[in-house]
């Protein structure tokens, strides 16, 4: 099966090409990418006025498979991908049972063939149950496929397990994931610690609490000289303290998320659980430094930490709902309107942070646009105005913070392996 992608405006952050061309896919690979290609039986994609990318890569998603099925699963998690351009997304082992054993891994592996319709990566747990009291069997699963390792949902407050975590899982050369906020300090709050939540009378998750545990985690980075990656980055200290360990030549990356980078803790005041999140969306100094982090490269992926929760989970008083909400159908849209459409990224840097970025931390060969890689690849219109209407979304989680929004992007096509499995907003398979 030949699918030749005609008139795009391709852009490959892998080697900063920005041009008008075609590219020929053959056999689920990129066989060729030049101008005016003509090839005979090939099944013509015209992509005039889009621009053609690598296929998005989300490092953090919460696909809630095993066990949490009412909130996701595979198929509606991998079809809110699709539709939101993504090609590849790697999923939290916070799941029931925890996948923190490579009988889990592998059968997550196997689900992921038959019902996911984007390629699905697993991480798996770092602790046992995500209990932070033994290490999972972390070299079983990464020779069962993870691609890194995590306890996400809360933060691995053993120094001495978050140690060896680093010295087993770095020997394998994969990353452990780390959501740094101190639990002691952070557990009992409800949102940003601040004006506004002195002002409802909520408790607060101080942004100190996660600088304290970013610090430790790079020491322990640091000391151990291992990978370690950085989960949703929202305050401005721990942008500084990852720019300085990159500085001094620690193997940190990190991440932030679409509404880190562009809501405050204003968002609140309406009591909305929508914008119940852990970390907390925070000031807007501190969205203005996540900016700048992401700018200059201290932040290297956006990802979308996609925590869908059931419609009735999430619809009760504030204290009470869940954190998180659905991010896959709204990540671009959010990204281009609130950093391109402004004029804080270029095209290139969002793009780059979507798919290249994400696919090299986690090892992948996806995330770039070259002769023999896989045809995973995303088609979107910069342009496109929409509405976010969470009730359309693929995912079961119908609650954003977006909702109602008028948005300026779209991902229009989405290709994996060579296949078209999302087309002007709908999935195919
Ligand atoms: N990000 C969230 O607010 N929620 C995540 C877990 C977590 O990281 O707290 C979830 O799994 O629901």
């Amino acid at each position: 099966m030949k699918l030749l992608i005609k008139g795009g405006r391709i852009i490959n952050p892998a080697d900063n090409m920005d041009t008008v061309g075609d590219i020929l896919i053959e056999d689920g690979r990129i066989a060729e990418i030049g101008q005016n290609l003509a090839i005979d039986g090939a099944e013509i994609l015209d992509a005039a006025g889009l621009v053609v990318t690598p296929g998005f890569v989300d490092m953090h998603v919460h696909l809630r498979e095993p066990g949490l099925e009412a909130k996701e699963d595979i198929a509606s998690g991998t079809r809110a991908a699709a539709a939101g351009g993504f090609t590849t997304v790697a999923c939290m082992p916070n799941t029931k049972p925890v996948v923190d054993n490579s009988i889990l891994v592998s059968g997550l592996i196997q689900r992921g063939q038959t019902e996911g319709v984007v390629n699905l990566k697993i991480i798996g747990a770092l602790s046992k149950g995500l209990e932070g009291k033994e290490l999972a069997e972390i070299g079983d699963m990464i020779q069962a496929g993870v691609v890194a390792i995590s306890d996400d949902g809360g933060h691995l407050d053993s120094t001495r397990l978050l140690k060896t975590g680093l010295e087993y899982t770095g020997m394998f050369g994969r990353p452990v994931i780390t959501h740094s906020e101190d639990e002691e300090l952070a557990s009992e709050g409800f949102m940003h610690e601040g004006e506004v939540s002195a002002m409802l009378g909520l408790k607060g998750r101080p942004s100190v609490a996660e600088d304290i545990a970013v610090a430790k985690d790079i020491m322990l980075a640091e000391y151990t000289n291992s990978p370690i990656h950085i989960a949703h980055v929202s305050s401005k200290g721990a942008v500084e303290l990852i720019r300085q360990a990159k500085q001094r030549g620690v193997k940190v990356t990190a991440e932030v998320t679409p509404h880190h980078l562009t809501l405050t803790d204003d968002e609140l005041k309406t009591f909305n659980t929508a914008f119940k999140v852990n970390p907390p969306l925070r000031s807007a100094d501190h969205v203005e430094a996540l900016v700048a982090g992401l700018k200059d490269g201290t932040l290297d992926a956006i990802a979308t930490d996609h925590a869908p929760h059931a419609f009735e989970e999430k619809d009760v008083e504030f204290r009470y709902a869940p954190s998180g909400f659905a991010g896959l159908e709204t990540a671009l849209g959010v990204v281009l309107t609130g950093l391109y459409h402004t004029g804080k990224l270029t095209l290139l840097e969002v793009i780059e942070k979507m798919s290249y970025r994400p696919a090299k931390i986690l090892g992948l060969e996806s995330g770039v646009l070259k002769v023999g890689a896989p045809a995973d690849i995303t088609i979107i219109d910069t342009e496109y105005q929409w509405t976010v209407d969470c009730i359309k979304f693929y995912t079961r989680g119908k609650h954003s913070p977006f909702e109602g929004r008028n948005l300026r992007g779209k991902s229009l096509i989405t290709i994996v392996n060579g296949s078209i499995i999302m087309q002007n907003g709908e999935v195919l398979k």
